[in-house]
């Protein structure tokens, strides 16, 4: 049997294993990821720093499933917060079968890059490059960008791409889909995303909000679903909670007569409903807890370990 969108056998053994994405806040992992599933599984924001939790996308490709693994850019860590994501980050990647680094081609090799890169060299995994964003840059540079990280650290492949318009996004699911091992899948075939609805709903108001507020919130405000109900009619009953740190950040969350977050939640709402596919009724509260970031429990919703300092 031959499977019409890769015309590759779907017989044959299977394959499964795990990529872990590894790049710089803004590389474009999530973009690559949404583009690789054919699903938005990911968060993509111009905001750096959005990803906090390990969201896997389910990659399928012929007789392989390829686990990838989204980890938060890389970065000199002096909170709690960001200790855990970094630690989450990296623990990822020593499970891996491939870790594979997405280098921003526009912005080059620079500190963040170099520090991954001295990380790599230790791991004794299959490592590949990936240049994102061709389409803003000039053929020579991308030539000399590839050969100057291969001689940094040999990698097993080298892949140009846009993972925004898609060039070389098969080519790299093909070549990843051949390098993971023989075995059985992991998830059902039409998983495209082990984080549960729940989650991936949070996600996408926590976008609404950043989108909405920009600078005016730090990024510690974090949402989370308390319940998720299906109704009779197949509708769902949603309430999250939109944690902040401060009263002040409260009020601007709420905007002026409750506009703010009547607007959050209306974007939500819509985005939430198509992910669902189902009709939803979403509600939205705003708690200032000013120690959530030194909370254990808020770190376990959130899928990260909880450091000890
Ligand atoms: N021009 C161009 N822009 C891209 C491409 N891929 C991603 N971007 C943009 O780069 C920005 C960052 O993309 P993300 O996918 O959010 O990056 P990320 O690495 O997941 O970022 P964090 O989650 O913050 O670590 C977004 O504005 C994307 O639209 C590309 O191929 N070309």
């Amino acid at each position: 049997m031959t499977d019409p969108t890769t015309g590759q056998g779907t017989s044959g053994p299977t394959r499964c294993g795990y990529v872990a994405l590894i790049g710089a806040p803004n590389a474009g992992k999530s973009t690559l990821i949404n583009a690789l599933v054919g699903a938005k599984v990911s968060i993509v924001s111009r905001k750096v720093q959005t990803t906090r939790s390990l969201v896997r996308g389910i990659v399928l490709d012929g007789p392989a499933q390829i686990v990838v693994i989204d980890t938060p850019g890389i970065f000199a860590p002096k909170r709690r917060l960001d200790r855990a994501m970094v630690t989450s980050a990296w623990g990822g990647a020593g499970d891996a079968d491939v870790v594979a680094l997405l280098v921003d081609a526009r912005k080059g090799v620079d500190e963040e890059v170099e520090a991954i890169l001295a990380v790599l060299k230790g791991m004794g995994r299959r490592k590949v490059l990936i240049l994102n964003k061709i389409d803003a840059v000039e053929r020579p540079r991308l030539l000399d960008l590839a050969a100057d990280l291969n001689a940094r650290l040999p990698f097993d492949e080298t892949f140009m791409i846009s993972a925004l318009g898609g060039d070389g996004v098969d080519r790299v699911r093909t070549r990843l889909a051949a390098m993971m091992p023989e075995g059985p899948w992991l998830f059902p075939e039409d998983e495209v995303s082990d984080v549960p609805l729940r989650m991936l709903a949070a996600e996408i108001t926590r976008e609404k909000l950043f989108e909405r507020l920009h600078d005016e919130l730090p990024y510690q405000s974090t949402v989370e679903t308390d319940q998720w109900k299906t109704m009779k009619d197949g509708s769902a009953r949603i309430e999250q909670t939109i944690f902040v740190t401060r009263e002040s950040q409260r009020k601007i969350v709420l905007g002026k007569g409750g506009q703010t977050i009547r607007a959050i939640g209306e974007a939500a709402r819509k985005e939430i409903a198509e992910a669902a596919d189902t009709k939803v009724h979403l509600f939205l509260f705003v708690k200032v807890r000013e120690d959530w970031i030194d909370d254990p429990a808020r770190y376990r919703e959130m899928g990260l370990e909880f450091p000890k300092e």
